[in-house]
């Protein structure tokens, strides 16, 4: 049995998904892009700013489903540019723990969708 779960602060789908879907104990959460929901703006002012603004989208949905960073055990970062790992590694420590932070994979890839620098998905267990 599968249930979905969306947040009204993160930013709409832009495809035909939702934000992310509970089955058994885990939580899968679509890949987030920095789009700003509350603003309604892409975020384009750099990699940290745009790093932010995903890591935030990605609280919003862990937030409405009852969790925390806490629950996250595996995340998905997909990237424009590998020169900038060491910037988006930055931001994204300062939402883990190093003793617990979550299994991980960093790619870098040709595009994403609305020509976005950076997208994270993630799964968590309850
Ligand atoms: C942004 C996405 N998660 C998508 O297009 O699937």
């Amino acid at each position: 049995m599968k249930k979905i779960i969306n947040s009204d602060k993160a930013p709409a789908p832009i495809g035909p998904y939702n934000h992310s879907v509970m089955a058994g104990d885990l939580l899968f959460i679509s890949g987030q892009i920095p789009f700003n929901q509350a603003e309604e703006k892409l975020i384009t002012s750099g990699i940290q700013d745009e790093t932010t603004q995903v890591m935030e989208n990605l609280k919003f949905i862990i937030e409405e489903a009852g969790l925390t960073f806490e629950n996250v055990v595996k995340a998905t970062i997909f990237i424009r540019n590998m020169e900038e790992f060491t910037l988006i590694n930055e931001v994204y420590a300062r939402y883990f723990s190093p003793a617990t932070a979550p299994a991980r994979e960093c790619v870098q890839v040709e595009k994403l969708p609305r020509n976005v620098n950076i997208e994270i998905s993630m799964i968590c267990h309850k």
